[in-house]
């Protein structure tokens, strides 16, 4: 975008929407996600890799970055008065900030994506999700995709990017942190309808049902095979860095429910995993489903609920969607 008026995220949010609230929410995301990349990058120097002895309410290892992350986002989302109530990945039960008011926000978030790769180096990602409280007193948090307002990413890999998904359209910002703000450097992301890149973890195939297994055997049986064409395959195990991927360049990602995960629903968090990602997914002109329903049409049950995944380029999601019926 050289040779461009540079846009910073601030101007891009005030320009894009009327709300000053939902404004310096979105900025002060944003500066959590630049205190939590700085914080990634000095990981190993500030002696903050390896594990910790905690566990969070999922019973997962929670990292030292987990921890410091999840600080950071309250840290920050503590300075927005317009902020209700945070449900974290970190954290059990839905933390209410202040008494409910009809316009106030709620967040839900995924502090630090992707924490098995951190002590290898690999990028690693920060998902939110904004919704928005209706009437005053009003302590829903669990609510379908459809109702939110706006939600995001960030990446902290070669570069650190903040990825919004913000009234029916998409944009990227990279972080010059010579000038510690988030430029718009990609306008207007879309997911292209076709792709031959698919992203899952294939060391679970013995686990997998058979609309899995048939498509992906599909894929990797080339052009003498059913799809008549080769397909590239990628996992970082990083879903943020996998979705980043597929927003710059298409692909599908998978992470199935299989006959390991299925007695607790899938592997991946609906309110702060599938639905901020689903919401990006369909901005970009994808889609997104558990193979039976849109994502951001399922009513959530329980603040940590797990889901099956299928996202990416609308018409391989659609023809691994045709496996499941
Ligand atoms: O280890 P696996 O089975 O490949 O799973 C990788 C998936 O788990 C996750 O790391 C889960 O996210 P967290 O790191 O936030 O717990 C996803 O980012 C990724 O897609
Ligand atoms: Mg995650
Ligand atoms: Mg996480």
């Amino acid at each position: 975008m050289t040779g461009q008026a540079r846009v910073s995220l601030t101007a891009f949010i005030a320009d894009e929407q009327d709300d000053p609230h939902l404004g310096a929410l979105v900025d002060a995301v944003a500066s959590a996600c630049w205190s939590i990349s700085r914080i990634v990058r000095k990981a190993a120097l500030d002696g903050n890799l390896g594990t910790t002895n905690c566990h969070n309410v999922q019973g997962e290892d929670q990292k030292p970055l987990d921890i410091l992350a999840n600080d950071e986002f309250f840290r920050a989302l503590g300075q927005c008065p317009q902020v209700a109530a945070v449900l974290s990945e970190e954290v059990g039960e839905v933390i209410w900030m202040k008494a409910p008011k009809r316009g106030d926000f709620t967040l839900s978030c995924d502090p630090l994506d992707g924490s098995s790769n951190l002590d290898a180096n690999l990028s690693v990602g920060t998902i939110f999700a904004v919704g928005q409280v209706a009437n005053d007193g009003d302590r829903t948090v669990l609510k379908t995709g459809r109702s939110l307002r706006c939600a995001g990413y960030a990446v902290y890999g070669p570069s650190t990017m903040f990825v919004l998904a913000l009234n029916g359209q998409v944009n990227g910002f990279t972080l010059d942190e010579d000038a510690d703000d988030f430029v718009l450097t990609h306008p207007n992301l879309k997911i292209p309808p076709e792709t031959s890149e698919f992203a899952i973890n294939a060391s679970r195939q013995a686990h997998w049902d058979d609309a899995v297994t048939d498509y992906v055997e599909g894929c990797i049986a080339g052009e003498q095979g059913p799809r008549a064409k080769t397909f590239n395959m990628r996992w970082t195990a990083s879903m943020v860095a996998d979705v980043h991927r597929i927003l710059t360049r298409g692909g599908v990602f998978l992470y199935p429910a299989d006959a390991q995960n299925r007695s607790q629903g899938g592997k991946l968090r609906l309110m702060y995993e599938a639905i901020p990602m689903a919401m990006i997914a369909e901005a970009a002109g994808g889609a997104a489903t558990d193979g039976i329903a849109p994502i951001l049409d399922i009513e959530p049950q329980g603040p940590h609920q797990r889901i099956a995944v299928v996202l990416g380029s609308s018409s391989e999601v659609s023809l691994i969607a045709d496996g499941y019926r």
